[in-house]
């Protein structure tokens, strides 16, 4: 099977139009604003999708565009019925568009065929799902590596890198363990390290911390605020304010609309992760754990 491209991304100035940042980076602290530069992990231009049933058409999106720079942490949100789910399915290249255009890198997703949507949605992006997704039969380790299995990629180096990122989620002490032995949290940072085994253009989480408790939601984020300063790129949907603001940026979806696209600041960012640490505290005092 052949290898796939490595992305050459575009560059753009920080400053364009279209970044929700103004004129300063917040993330590279040695560039200048004036000439700093980020490549894109994806750009959405007036994406439209519809879908049409016998007696009407629904317009689930209607004309959305905003990019994610590669190093950037957003939380989609709004209502049910907004085109969040729809939005979702296009990033992780199960679904295209009915017009408008969706990057990954430079590769324009709307023109691929099935085939190459299969093929860069199984080496490119990075999903973690609410409900973890792990096959019950495969140890922690053969989990992680299981985007590599499907490419035909398994030996003592790919072993080797899963056992890394195992390592680097905190699961070092875990890795022939299998999904039942594993708490909830611990089954997602397994999910979390499976996602990351292809480099891909970003993490795509949908609802991540739906099914844990306050205590495991705030070593999740806690691990996702790491690997977002390490410059992993992740696009996250959830219905939760206080999850929404750990990341950098929220976008808001309404109607099929883009409602708004603002930075979270870095003094909400803070209060939010002392209030889920503080919450987490307090269940432990409860549990009589410390
Ligand atoms: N396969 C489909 N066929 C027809 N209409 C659909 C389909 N999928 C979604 N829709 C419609 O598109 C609109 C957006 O749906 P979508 O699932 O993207 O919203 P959402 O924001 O993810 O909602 P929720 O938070 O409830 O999951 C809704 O009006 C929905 O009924």
């Amino acid at each position: 099977m052949p290898m796939p491209d490595t992305p050459s991304s575009e560059s753009r100035t920080i400053n364009s139009p279209g970044s929700p940042y103004g004129s300063v980076d917040p993330y590279k602290p040695n560039a200048s604003a004036d000439t700093a530069v980020r490549s894109m992990a994806t750009r959405i231009d007036s994406l439209v999708k519809e879908y049409v049933l016998k007696s009407e058409t629904v317009r689930a999106l209607q004309g959305v565009s905003f990019d994610v720079p590669e190093g950037d942490y957003v939380a989609i949100m709004g209502p049910s019925g907004s085109g969040k789910s729809t939005l979702l399915n296009m990033l992780g290249c199960l679904d295209q568009p009915t017009s408008g255009n969706l990057f990954l890198g430079d590769d324009n997703i709307s023109l691929m065929t099935d085939d190459q949507l299969a093929e860069i949605r199984s080496r490119r992006i990075g999903f973690v799902f609410q409900s973890y997704n792990l096959i019950q039969q495969l140890t922690v380790v053969e989990n992680i590596q299981v985007p590599l299995y499907y490419q035909g990629k398994l030996g003592p180096k790919q072993r080797a890198r899963a056992v890394e990122l195992a390592e680097q989620v905190g699961l070092g002490d875990r890795l022939d363990h299998r999904p039942n032995q594993l708490s909830g949290g611990q089954q997602q940072r397994v999910a979390i390290a499976r996602s990351l085994v292809n480099d891909p253009y970003f993490i795509l989480a949908d609802e991540p911390t739906g099914n844990l408790d306050s205590v495991t939601t705030d070593e999740i984020l806690a691990l996702f605020d790491q690997l977002n300063e390490e410059g992993r790129t992740i696009i996250l949907v959830t219905h939760e304010d206080d999850v929404a603001e750990r990341a950098r940026r929220i976008v808001r979806l309404k109607d099929g609309l883009l409602y708004s696209d603002e930075p979270v600041e870095e003094s909400r960012r803070d209060a939010a992760r002392l209030a889920q640490r503080e919450s987490a505290l307090a269940v432990k005092a409860k549990q009589g754990v410390s």
